[in-house]
């Protein structure tokens, strides 16, 4: 007895020299029990016999019937569960052919695996179809949420390259996906991928995909956060099978329902997803067998199915959507497009935002009564090159405002008030303001990131306005919170944006590597590890590596040093003064030490407004022009020790004003004018013999000193 005989031998069946016998007793048994499938009809088995035991692994039968092909079925069962046979083949006709195989891994697998089809359902394929709608759309909301997206555009990027790129690469990513699936689903034999004609899968898979990226690309426009776009996203695409399931389908099958509702219905794109599928999907069938022979390209002709109606929908939906995409990008939502298209197409073209340059007198003559000399020297600089454009001057900012419209309840903010600057070539300006003094909302301005209520810059001689795009291929900026991607290294960031900036090759990787070198985010694997591990000040020196990469004759930097430590902020301060040599650099600050170490000329802003520019050291003479004297006298001494050093000091300096006076210590501001310091180490070493001074100091004006007399 071999194995085959050793397997069988307590089976319904048995193997003898290549013939098949009923084991009598078992299969009366079988008969007679309720375990089985309850077989009305057994007698029909007429015989049984071997085909091709020549063949080591299988040793097929036929077992012949007069039944039904539903009592075969139950029949089949049987003999798989009284054999331990594995069901190969199935039956056609009056005969059935079985494979009982020599090696089972294990005994007792009942039946072949059925068709997911039938399982599973569409459903369930709708689902997994759609699996990529979440992906894409969450990751472009992440990219508009952590502002991303504007920073890629502020080195670059425009707006159509940013579609196309985001467009190919989701589509790649997609067909991709589908043809895997379609693969995998052929190969084990789902009949909903392996009968149906490949072209046609193809062409509806194809055309399906293109819709859904551009109908997320759309639902894109609506979500600022991830989580909820995410969210959204999944509850999308497990609906989406629901309602096709249990909503759609009964409307389909009921032919009462007028065809024109099924139609309007396929316009949601699920919809006209399920409606194929539930045309490729063989039709219900009692068990898990079917005679479905597939879709082929040759039925779209065929009403009946109605898929080619469905294509046609499809791709119309897709340009659609994506014009509704780059509409609702440019212009936020439906009626402010409509406004501005109104207002743009204006004879006089008198729009705000599109008007032509104007100096706006009221502002202007209003702020000459409060300006220095040197904001209306500005202002002169400013005119000049209106009248005759000067190369020398990277950036010209005329007159520039911005007004936030009211919000939730609150007043509008004027947040820039009519700035008007000039900054040449090679120089590095440095705008200091106390907070909300409009800095950052002019940067927004000057990079795109916001347009200008009303007046304009030019950089590098290009209009903000209108060359927004060509002037974006030269500013590289660092803006005030960093914009980076958890997901990619250091290194990526910088290839990227030298990509944007048109480098490549050796050039974009030798520019990367200086820049990871120079802000000292190169050495032990820092270039090449993630920038989810960096740290803080590591993530800033990134950001102005990326503002510097391409060779920019503009750089924006808004507090750039901000969180990093003394010897980082010394590495940054020395790729900047490289780095400034060759281009324009405007830098906002809160340190008066910062903008001291790279400034040429510095701005100082207040509620709007430029109040100052200069050297440091002409702000200081200008704005300082005093000493500050401080004398501090023994915990122990009287009220009258306090005046008598008043006086003492104002023997000194006549014109000195007190301006601090605290539990024995006292400052003193006096002009620098008919102050001799040897005068007054001298009168103070002899104050010392009759006053109980426990310290005094005298220092010049500080940058700080001329920040706070002239910003608060
Ligand atoms: N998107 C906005 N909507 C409404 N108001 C805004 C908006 N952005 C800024 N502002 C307001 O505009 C004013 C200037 O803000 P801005 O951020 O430009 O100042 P800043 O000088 O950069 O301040 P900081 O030094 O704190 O960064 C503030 O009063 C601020 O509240």
């Amino acid at each position: 007895m071999d194995n085959k005989e050793a397997r069988c031998s307590q089976a319904l069946f048995e193997w003898r020299e290549n013939s098949i016998v009923i084991n009598n007793e078992l299969y009366k048994g079988f008969r007679e029990s309720k375990a089985t499938e309850r077989i009305e009809n057994t007698n029909d088995i007429v015989s049984a016999y071997d085909l091709t035991s020549s063949d080591l692994k299988h040793y097929n039968m036929i077992v012949q019937y007069n039944s039904e092909k539903s009592n075969m079925l139950r029949v089949a069962r049987l003999m798989n569960l009284a054999s331990n046979a594995y069901l190969q083949l199935r039956g056609n006709g009056t005969k059935m052919r079985f494979g009982f195989v020599k090696d089972m891994p294990r005994d007792g697998h009942p039946l072949k695996a059925p068709d997911m089809s039938f399982i599973v359902g569409k459903l369930v394929f709708i689902q997994i179809i759609m699996l990529l709608f979440p992906v894409i759309l969450s990751s472009l909301v992440y990219e508009k949420q952590q502002k991303l997206r504007a920073m890629m555009k502020m080195h670059g990027l425009g707006d159509m390259a940013y579609w196309t790129i985001s467009y190919c690469y989701f589509l790649l990513i997609s067909l991709l996906y589908i043809f895997l699936l379609v693969t995998f689903g052929a190969t084990v034999g789902i009949k909903l991928f392996a009968v149906n004609s490949y072209m046609l899968q193809f062409l509806v898979y194809f055309i399906y995909m293109n819709l859904q990226i551009s109908f997320a690309f759309f639902t894109t426009t609506y979500f600022s956060t991830t989580t909820i776009a995410n969210v959204a996203g999944h509850l999308y695409v497990t609906g989406s099978g629901f309602i096709g399931e249990y909503l759609f389908r009964p409307f389909v099958e009921d032919t009462s329902v007028p065809r024109s509702l099924i139609t309007l219905m396929e316009f949601f794109p699920p919809i006209s997803l399920y409606r194929i599928i539930y045309e490729l999907s063989p039709p219900p069938s009692e068990g898990f067998f079917s005679d479905f022979s597939g879709v082929h390209l040759g039925d779209l002709s065929n009403p009946k199915n109605g898929i080619l109606v469905l294509l046609i929908i499809m791709v119309l939906e897709w340009p659609i959507f994506i014009f509704l995409t780059l509409y609702l990008d440019e212009f936020g939502c439906l009626r402010n497009g409509i406004r501005k298209l109104l207002t743009a197409s204006r004879p006089d073209g008198s729009y705000q935002t599109l008007q032509k340059p104007s100096t706006q007198p009221q502002e202007f003559e209003a702020s000459i009564e409060i300006d220095r000399t040197d904001i209306l020297r500005e202002r002169e600089i400013v005119d000049r090159f209106l009248k005759q454009p000067d190369t020398s001057y990277s950036v010209i900012i005329d007159n520039i405002r911005k007004v936030y419209p009211p919000k939730d309840g609150n007043a509008e903010v004027v947040a820039v008030k009519g700035f008007s600057l000039s900054i040449q070539r090679g120089q590095c300006f440095g705008l200091l303001g106390s907070n909300g003094a409009g800095k950052t909302s002019l940067i927004s301005m000057l990079t795109g990131f916001t347009k200008p209520t009303s007046g304009t810059a030019y950089i590098d001689g290009m209009d903000i306005r209108t060359d927004m795009s060509e002037i974006y291929t030269r500013i590289g900026v660092c803006p005030q919170f960093n914009l980076l991607w958890e997901t990619l290294t250091g290194r990526e960031h910088l290839m990227f944006y030298g990509r944007l900036k048109r480098l490549n090759g050796a050039a974009l990787f030798e520019a990367a590597e200086q820049s990871l070198k120079a802000l000292q985010i190169f050495e032990g694997g820092v270039a090449d590890t993630l920038v989810s591990q960096y740290s803080g000040g590591m993530k800033r020196r990134l950001s102005v590596a990326i503002s510097l990469i391409g060779d920019p004759k503009v750089v924006y930097l808004d507090e750039p040093s901000t969180g990093l430590d003394p010897a980082s902020r010394s590495a940054l301060w020395n790729a900047l003064k490289f780095a400034k040599k060759d281009k324009a650099i405007i830098l906002t600050t809160h340190s008066m030490e910062e903008a001291e170490a790279l400034c040429d000329r510095i701005g100082i802003a207040a509620y709007g407004r430029l109040r100052c520019t200069g050297t440091s050291k002409e702000l200081k003479a200008k704005y300082g022009g005093t000493l500050v004297f401080t004398v501090t006298v023994a915990a122990a001494a009287g009220e009258d020790e306090d005046e008598a050093v008043e006086r003492l000091v104002r023997s000194i300096s006549p014109a000195a004003k007190r301006t601090y006076h605290i539990a024995g210590t006292q400052k003193f501001e006096l002009p620098k004018q008919g102050v001799k310091i040897a005068e007054v180490f001298r009168a103070m070493e002899q104050a010392k013999r009759s006053l109980n001074i426990a310290a005094w100091g005298l220092v010049d004006t500080t940058l700080e000193d001329v920040f706070i007399k002239v910003a608060c």
